[in-house]
């Protein structure tokens, strides 16, 4: 499969802009465009597929310029398949005649349907069934297997697992990635779920407001956020003010260790692992917080307290067995280094 490039991309709807001069190169392999809702991840992907012109900028497939300097493909020259979020199956149609569907009636044939079918990880059986008769995770298999038949040069995801439950979803991804790359596929997964595009892309690109914040490898973006924007969507990180001077830096959560040395004030990007929430009197760290909320996971739990006089929300991440009261005080420490940004660069 080839390389995808997208250069200086721009979209409007009436008056709204929503792709900001978007730049992206999608080498083979997985890359995942990661951005909360409305922040113009499909209208990406819909001038990518062709279902829809930019305003200006060009992308290209490999050598070929599929939209802007001077020429547009039409979508179904495009080579490129799209996965989208549910529904994509024709429902008065088997399987096997979803997979075929794309395919040039001379290969229509029972090996390639098995093939694909195989490569999705669905038992041969599956063939015969509707999609009625499918879970939704084996439906969005099948519109896998059948936007990867004809063998196309890009695939595009959009959010294609949002509809299905959480086992699910995690068990569907790992299926969908391996064979994606059982393909050796160049593959565009939009979603805005980080723990999503962490764990199947190589590549991720964080969008916010039409433009690419960061683009990097799943762990170079957690470890190394390029902004306290990308921290606090990528991780979710507290952004706490401090005074550096050198390898730490004071803040409302006391003295805590730097990651790098800095001067000044400084912006720390704080990870709720990093949060160590003890009972007050319990070794008494140096802040203390009010808990305002418990999410109880069963493996683990955040807890957010207030800090300080502004009331400062900094979340944790505790076991299951160490989980404080509403409305209890407790005690906070950070552990680790911490990430600082300078005071006042741009989020
Ligand atoms: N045809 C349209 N006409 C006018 N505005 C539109 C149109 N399509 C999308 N928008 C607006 O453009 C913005 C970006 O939409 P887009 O669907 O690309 O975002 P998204 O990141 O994919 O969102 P989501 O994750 O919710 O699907 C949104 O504010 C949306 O309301």
């Amino acid at each position: 499969m080839s390389e995808l490039k997208v250069t200086g991309l721009t979209k409007s709807y009436g008056a709204t802009r929503v792709l900001n001069g978007v730049d992206l190169t999608v080498p083979v392999g997985i890359t995942s465009v990661l951005g909360s809702s409305g922040c113009g991840k499909t209208t990406l992907l819909r001038i990518i597929a062709g279902f829809l012109d930019p305003d200006a900028g060009s992308v290209r497939l490999g050598t070929r310029a599929l939209v802007g300097e001077g020429r547009t493909v039409p979508a179904h020259e495009r080579h490129i398949g799209y996965v989208p979020q549910e529904g994509a199956l024709f429902p008065h149609l088997d399987v096997r005649a979803n997979i075929a569907f794309g395919l040039p009636r001379r290969e229509r044939k029972n090996s390639k349907v098995g093939e694909m079918l195989e490569l999705v990880e669905l038992p041969s059986s599956a063939a015969r069934r509707f999609p009625h008769e499918l879970s939704g995770g084996q439906q969005q298999r099948v519109a896998l297997a059948r936007a990867l038949a004809s063998d196309p040069a890009v695939v595009l995801l959009d959010e294609p697992f949002s509809s299905l439950d959480a086992s699910l979803r995690e068990d569907t991804g790992r299926a969908v990635a391996r064979a994606l790359r059982a393909r050796n596929a160049t593959a565009l997964l939009v979603t805005h779920d980080q723990g999503e595009a962490l764990s199947l892309a190589d590549q991720v690109a964080v969008m916010a407001a039409g433009r690419f914040l960061q683009v990097a490898s799943p762990d170079e973006l957690y470890l190394s956020p390029a902004t306290p924007g990308v921290a606090a969507f990528v991780g979710n990180a507290v952004l706490i003010q401090a005074d550096a001077t050198g390898d730490t830096a004071t803040s409302s959560l006391g003295v805590v260790r730097l990651r790098t040395p800095a001067t000044g004030p400084v912006l720390l990007a704080i990870r709720p692992e990093q949060v160590q929430v003890r009972p007050i009197g319990d070794a008494t760290g140096p802040a203390v917080g009010r808990v305002v909320e418990v999410s109880y996971f069963g493996h683990d739990a955040t807890v957010r307290t207030s800090v300080g006089d502004h009331g400062a929300v900094v979340t944790a991440r505790v076991t299951a067995d160490g989980v404080p009261v509403v409305g209890s005080r407790v005690s906070l420490t950070v552990s680790g280094a911490v990430i600082a940004f300078p005071a006042g660069q741009a989020t």
